[in-house]
């Protein structure tokens, strides 16, 4: 899969504002970004849902506005939302698309099988799937995508909404899709999924792309320690936050929490925080370090100053 270049605007929003990747045939890529950062977009167009405004997109060598036809022979594609028919039991779910994709009732039969057995689903291969859990439903959706045996697989935010047990099974289940040599394009909001799934991972940011590398890389890039503030106040964060500012720091993501974060990527950043907040009039309750989480990293990574925005 190789894009380059993609722009797409809708009406005032560029959505994508010159996004270049690369998937290599048999890996992962995890897709990362903040809500609204055009990574559905990203993915539409690489479904040949929807046309670039200009850039290339070619996947599995074909050409996205060229050859769609191609490219949807190539790919499937698993969304948020399941897409199971909820009337009718797991195992007739996946006989219907087996049978729509052209094979056979004995080879859909048995292709359905296959792969009720495969993703865990025996047991309740006939009962309806309107009562499965949340997972288990994830699994069908799963399932289903690949009865046409398709080299790539894009996956939308594929664990949102599962409980920490049904989120590892589901990530096992894909790590085995890449052991087939499967090449896996993912989107997803959370660098911890990236990291359990993603050999290499893109950040994108209101449209751009403002990192790229293995996850690890992604990490260690925001450097050791990441401050922690809290105000007395809600509205001093961001008295505290201007101050931060001000001095020529970098402080990350909305304090939404209660917390403001800044990612601590000199040896002079604490004192310069330090004096930055002194000289604020705010009264301040916590300052301490700590070693950044994965979600730090990522909030830290795209947190473009609002004055650089759309420039
Ligand atoms: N059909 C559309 N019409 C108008 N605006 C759109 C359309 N599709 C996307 N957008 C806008 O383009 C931007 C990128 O949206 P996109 O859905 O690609 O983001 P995303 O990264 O997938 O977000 P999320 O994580 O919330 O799904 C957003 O500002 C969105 O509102």
């Amino acid at each position: 899969m190789r894009v380059q270049g993609l722009t797409k605007r809708f009406g005032k929003v560029h959505a994508l504002q010159g996004v270049d990747l690369e998937v290599r045939p048999g890996t992962v890529l995890g897709l990362l970004g903040p809500n609204g950062a055009g990574k559905t977009t990203i993915v539409r167009i690489l479904s040949t849902l929807e046309r670039p405004d200009s850039g290339t997109a070619s996947v599995g060598g074909h050409d996205v506005v060229r050859e769609p036809h191609l490219v949807r022979r190539a790919i499937a594609v698993v969304g948020q939302y399941a897409t199971v028919d909820q009337g009718v039991s797991g195992r007739e779910n996946l006989y219907v698309v087996a049978r729509l994709l052209g094979l056979r009732p004995r080879a859909a039969r048995a292709r359905a099988e296959e792969l009720l057995e495969l993703f865990g689903l025996g047991a309740m291969a006939g009962r309806a799937a309107g009562g499965y859990s949340g997972g288990q439903r994830r699994r069908l959706d799963l399932a289903a995508s690949l009865i046409g045996r398709p080299g790539i697989l894009y996956l939308d935010e594929p664990s949102t909404g599962l409980d920490p047990h049904s989120r590892k099974e589901l990530w096992d289940l894909i790590r085995g899709l890449t052991d087939d040599g499967m090449t896996l394009l993912l989107t997803t909001q959370h660098m911890e999924e990236a990291e359990a799934l993603a050999g290499d991972v893109v950040v994108v940011d209101r449209g751009r792309v403002v990192a790229a590398g293995t996850p690890k890389e992604l990490r260690s890039r925001i450097g050791g320690q990441m401050l922690h503030v809290r105000t007395a106040a809600t509205a001093d964060l961001e008295t505290a936050r201007s101050a931060l500012r001000a001095a020529g720091l970098a402080p990350a993501g909305d304090g939404e929490d209660g917390v403001l974060r800044m990612p601590l990527t000199r040896d002079d950043h604490l004192t310069a925080a330090l004096r930055a907040l002194a000289g604020a009039d705010i009264v301040v309750t916590g300052f301490e370090t700590r070693t950044p989480s994965l979600d730090e990293a990522f909030l830290a990574l795209t947190s473009v100053p609002r004055d650089r925005e759309d420039q």
